[in-house]
């Protein structure tokens, strides 16, 4: 129950190891991710932010090291238990929305959700409640090709978090957006975090929006300094 959303002990990762082409990207990260608290991750441009949002969504594997989700240790796991797994437990926000263009804002919602066994209608309910909760109810029936970039982005959050994942990762969330729109979109994604009690991992440039989180990390020559 009070298990850690996240917990990454020693993690390393080096692309094409013993190559010419090798990249040693992560040199022993440690983390620990509680729920309801929203962490920023800030880095330089190739810093290992993608690749540690990766290993901490169990898209890749570290080189060694554990990743545990939940207390679960996912070391050595098979892949179809490590998909199970995130997908029940991650969630993932990006940069670009990915929203399907030829569903609607809710269908969008719903649909990750009946993947995952969920009957209709408390699907369907989710999506209102997740929508309502980031203000973009009034447009759940539109497709994304009707929606403004801050709408996109947040349909894509109450996505990310319609299987009541225990852990989000977002990859520059608002990137995307102009600043004023940044500001509401990650607004939203603030409320959704407070409100279902997750972790959030929020891979951001923007220096304003990470010091409104709980904690600021800073990813540097492969380590985690706060
Ligand atoms: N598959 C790969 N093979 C070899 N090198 C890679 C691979 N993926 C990433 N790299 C290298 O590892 C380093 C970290 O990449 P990563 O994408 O994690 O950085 P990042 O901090 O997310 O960068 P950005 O902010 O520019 O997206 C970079 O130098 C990158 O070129």
């Amino acid at each position: 129950m009070n298990d850690p959303a996240l917990h990454l002990d020693n993690i390393v990762k080096t692309y094409n190891p013993g190559t010419p082409g090798e990249v040693r990207v992560l040199h022993g990260i440690d983390l620990t991710l509680t729920a309801g608290e929203a962490v920023a991750l800030v880095a330089p441009s190739g810093a290992g932010k993608s690749t540690l949002l990766h290993i901490a969504g169990l898209l890749d594997t570290p080189d060694s090291g554990t990743v545990a989700i939940g207390g679960q240790d996912m070391t050595g796991q098979p892949e179809a238990r490590r998909t199970a797994v995130r997908r029940q437990e991650v969630g993932f926000v990006y940069q670009f929305h990915h929203l399907l263009p030829e569903f609607t804002a809710a269908e969008n919602i719903i649909l990750p959700q009946l993947a995952n066994g969920i009957p209709r209608a408390t699907a369907e309910a989710r999506a209102s409640e997740l929508l309502t909760l980031v203000g973009v109810a009034p447009r759940a029936t539109h497709r994304p090709a009707a929606l403004s970039g801050g709408e996109q982005q947040r349909v894509a959050f109450c996505r990310a978090m319609a299987n009541r994942p225990r852990l989000l990762l977002a990859d520059e969330p608002t990137g995307n957006l102009d600043p004023e729109t940044a500001d509401q979109v990650f607004a939203a994604l603030m409320t959704l975090v407070r409100t279902t009690s997750m972790a959030a991992l929020i891979a951001t440039h923007n220096l304003d929006l990470a010091a409104r989180m709980d904690r600021v990390l800073r990813l540097n020559a492969g380590r985690l300094e706060s």
